[in-house]
């Protein structure tokens, strides 16, 4: 008999047992969750038929598009010879051991060692521990305190929700864990009116040295962020701001962890973020593009500075998960890695793809109702707007509780396209592997979904 459920059958199982993350259950349940059944190259396609084009990347992970049997293959080889074995009790696996030294050589300079976890929230964790030790192991104990930025996201555990700077987490719950404080995030549009971005990356980069000096220097342990924030829309900082804030960092003798669970692996047309943001990081957490999501895993690249204090002078470094170097995990993130560098992706998106999604989004700039559109790598952001200005800093913003952009993402997923709203911050994290011609449909699917979206507001009277 047909196993296959129906979707409304689907949807309603969903609804009575499955709680989903950053979701509302109740709503979902009246409405029904879009079942996504499959998925192939830059596409998926839902329980109904309709085919997508995957602007997201699933989660802006799924790097070398979806449908690689090659990471299936190695999967399977792994799981029939050993489905798991720990890393705990002095023990280890090949495939986590060709992994480390895999992602050793892919790792900027002075990055020799690995720790393993399954998620980004843990590798934030994992990092936020290492960074603890490392100061008691300096005899600075007293060093605690790690500086993050509004509107960051660092995960969802404890620590990662406290490291973010996303003020619907810390609403519900005692969030953030004491010792972790925000400075205000690198937005121009937000922040820069009459500087330049060169200026404005400057001033951005100084309220970090502000604020250690309010906290007092030798209480900072270190400071964290995304090259380029994700979740938090896209926010290309001007790029005076990382160099500044290397700077500041060398100058009070604070640790600097780039996040590079998004901007890792290829999406900002570097391996790593860093190498392209004027970056010098002493922990580098990373998930998503390593194994292109097709099984969890994460970790944390630890630069000399940290590990010659865990492995020289550490003893036990108390801290661990029981699939920290999974075997069957790292065995996917081989062969992803393999197909990443064999397809040269890393090149492709500095020196082809990257540039034509920035040329395809400046287009897409003269529309009636995008203030300014903004692009990276393979990442792009534009601002639905409900006047356009002069600058980014004379436009007017839609009246939030109105959700532009949850209007214009309806239209997107009626109209095959996926892409995230943020606000009313539209943007995309298409796979690597999207070709030019692949851009240019699905910019003219987010220009039709723009035109769809000016109809709705019209008609609504919100201009
Ligand atoms: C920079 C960064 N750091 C850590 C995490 C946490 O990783 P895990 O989820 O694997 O624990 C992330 C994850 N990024 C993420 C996760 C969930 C939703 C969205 C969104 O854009 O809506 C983004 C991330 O983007």
């Amino acid at each position: 008999a047909d196993t296959r459920l129906d979707t409304r059958t689907l949807q309603q199982l969903d609804s009575a047992h499955f709680l989903h993350p950053f979701t509302d259950h109740g709503a979902l349940g009246a409405k029904g969750a879009r079942v996504i059944v499959r998925g192939d190259g830059i596409h998926v396609w839902d329980s109904d038929g309709h085919k997508i084009i995957d602007g997201m990347s699933g989660l802006w992970c799924v790097n070398v598009g979806y449908g690689r049997t090659s990471i299936t293959q190695a999967v399977a080889r792994q799981m029939d010879v050993l489905p798991f074995y720990n890393s705990f009790f002095n023990t280890t696996n090949v495939p986590a051991v060709k992994l480390a030294e895999k992602l050793a050589g892919l790792a900027p300079p002075g990055f020799e060692h690995v720790f393993f976890t399954s998620s980004g929230s843990e590798a934030n964790d994992t990092a936020l521990r290492m960074v603890w030790r490392y100061w008691q192991l300096m005899d600075q104990p007293e060093r605690r305190i790690v500086i993050s930025r509004r509107n960051a996201y660092h995960g969802s555990t404890v620590a990662g929700a406290s490291l973010g700077g996303m003020a619907a987490m810390h609403a519900q719950g005692a969030l953030p864990i004491p010792g972790i404080d925000h400075i205000e995030q690198p937005n121009f549009a937000e922040h820069g009116r009459g500087l330049s971005e060169a200026e404005f990356g400057l001033l951005a980069a100084d309220w970090l040295e502000r604020k250690v000096l309010e906290l007092g220097p030798d209480k900072v342990a270190a400071f964290i962020g995304e090259p380029v924030q994700g979740a938090g829309g896209v926010i290309i900082p001007p790029q005076t701001y990382w160099p500044q804030i290397q700077r500041i960092c060398d100058k009070y003798g604070i640790l600097l962890i780039s996040d590079e669970v998004i901007c890792g692996f290829g999406r900002l047309g570097t391996w790593f973020g860093c190498e392209r943001m004027g970056m010098r990081p002493d922990l580098i957490p990373f998930a998503k593009g390593v194994t292109s999501g097709y099984v969890p895993l994460g970790g944390v690249l630890v630069g000399e500075r940290v590990a010659r204090a865990l492995v020289e002078r550490g003893g036990d470094f108390n801290h661990g998960f029981t699939y920290s170097g999974h075997p069957v995990a790292c065995a996917a993130a081989l062969e992803n890695l393999r197909i990443i560098e064999d397809e040269k992706l890393v090149e492709r998106v500095a020196r082809e793809t990257g540039p034509h999604l920035k040329a395809a989004f400046a287009r897409l700039a003269n529309h009636p109702l995008v203030g300014h559109a903004e692009a990276i790598g393979m990442a792009a952001g534009l601002n639905l707007v409900r006047r356009k200005g002069a600058t980014v800093h004379d436009c007017e913003p839609f009246a939030r509780d109105l959700a532009v952009g949850m209007v214009c993402r309806q239209h997107m997923f009626d109209n095959g396209v996926i892409m995230r709203a943020v606000g009313d911050r539209m943007i995309v994290a298409p796979p690597l592997v999207m070709t030019g011609a692949q851009i240019d449909e699905m910019v003219e699917r987010i220009r039709l979904c723009l035109d769809l979206t000016l109809v709705d507001v019209q008609r609504r009277g919100w201009l």
